[in-house]
C-alpha cells in the first residue's frame, strides 16, 4: 500500500489517480464532496470538529482495510494526518481534552485491530507532497470548494499557515514506513507530461528499492 500525504490542495487526489493508473492498482480517495460533515465543520468548527474527526477516522479505516489487500494500492491521505488535523484543532480550542482522549484511544485501538501481517503494520511507502502557502491558496482557489475559500472566512489563512507549519514537523518525525518528499510547487504533474513522468519515475525507483515493483 502506498500512502500519499500533504496539506489541503497538495495534489494527493490527482497523484493517487495518476499513480494507480500507472501501476495498474486501485486508488482510494478521501470522502470530501459527499461528506455531509465537512461544510458544517467549516461553518462552526467548535461544534463539529469532533464529529468530523470520527467521520474521517471511520472512512479512513474502511479505505485502509480495502487498500491493504494488494501491493501498491494507493491511499490519498494517511490516518496519521487525521490526527494532525484534530490535534491542531484541539489546540485551537475546537475540541475538549476529553474529546481528544477519546479520539486518541479509539485511534490506537482501531490501529491494533488492523489485520496486517506483522511486517505490514504500516504503508510500504509514504509519498509526501510538499507545497508552499502560495501554492496551497492558488490550488484551493483553482479547485473552488466554497467552504475552503479564504474570503468566506478571515480566519482561514491563519488556519492554513498553521497547518503547513505542523506538516513540516510531522513529515520530519514520521517513521512508520519508508518515506519520500516531492516538491509540489515544482512538479506540475497535472498539466505537464514531462513533470508527470519525472514524478512517476521517482516513485517507481523507491518502490523498486522496497521490492514492491519489478
Ligand atoms: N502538481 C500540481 N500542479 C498543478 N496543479 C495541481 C497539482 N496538484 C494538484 N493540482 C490542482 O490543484 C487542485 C487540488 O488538487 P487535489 O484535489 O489533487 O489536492 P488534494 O491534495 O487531494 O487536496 P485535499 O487534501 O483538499 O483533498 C486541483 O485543481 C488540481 O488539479
Ligand atoms: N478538521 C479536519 N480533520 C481532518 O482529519 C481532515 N481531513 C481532511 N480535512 C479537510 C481538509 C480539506 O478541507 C478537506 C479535504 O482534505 O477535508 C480535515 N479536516
Amino acid at each position: 500500500m502506498i500512502v500519499l500525504s500533504g496539506a489541503i490542495g497538495a495534489g494527493k487526489s490527482s497523484l493517487a489517480k495518476l499513480l494507480s493508473e500507472h501501476l495498474g492498482t486501485e486508488a482510494f480517495y478521501e470522502q470530501v464532496d459527499n461528506n455531509p460533515v465537512l461544510p458544517l465543520f467549516y461553518k462552526d468548527p467548535k461544534k463539529y470538529a469532533f464529529l468530523l474527526q470520527i467521520y474521517f477516522l471511520n472512512k479512513r479505516f474502511e479505505s485502509i482495510k480495502k487498500a491493504m489487500v494488494q501491493d501498491n494500492n494507493v491511499l490519498d491521505r494517511s490516518i496519521y494526518e487525521d490526527s494532525l488535523f484534530f490535534h491542531m484543532n484541539a489546540d485551537m480550542g475546537r475540541a475538549t481534552p476529553q474529546e481528544v482522549k477519546v479520539y486518541d484511544e479509539l485511534l490506537d485501538n482501531m490501529m491494533q485491530e488492523l489485520p496486517y501481517a506483522a511486517a505490514k503494520k504500516a504503508p510500504d511507502l509514504l509519498v509526501h507532497l510538499d507545497i508552499s502557502y502560495d501554492t496551497m491558496i492558488h490550488r484551493i482557489e483553482k479547485r473552488g470548494r466554497s467552504y475552503e475559500q479564504p474570503e468566506q472566512d478571515p480566519t482561514l489563512p491563519e488556519y492554513y499557515h498553521q497547518l503547513l507549519d505542523r506538516y513540516d514537523g510531522w513529515y520530519d518525525d514520521y517513521d512508520y514506513s519508508p518515506k519520500m518528499k516531492l516538491d509540489g510547487d515544482k512538479y506540475d504533474f497535472v498539466e505537464n507530461p514531462e513533470d508527470r513522468q519525472k514524478v512517476l519515475d521517482m516513485i517507481d525507483e523507491q518502490l523498486r528499492q522496497r521490492g514492491t515493483l519489478d
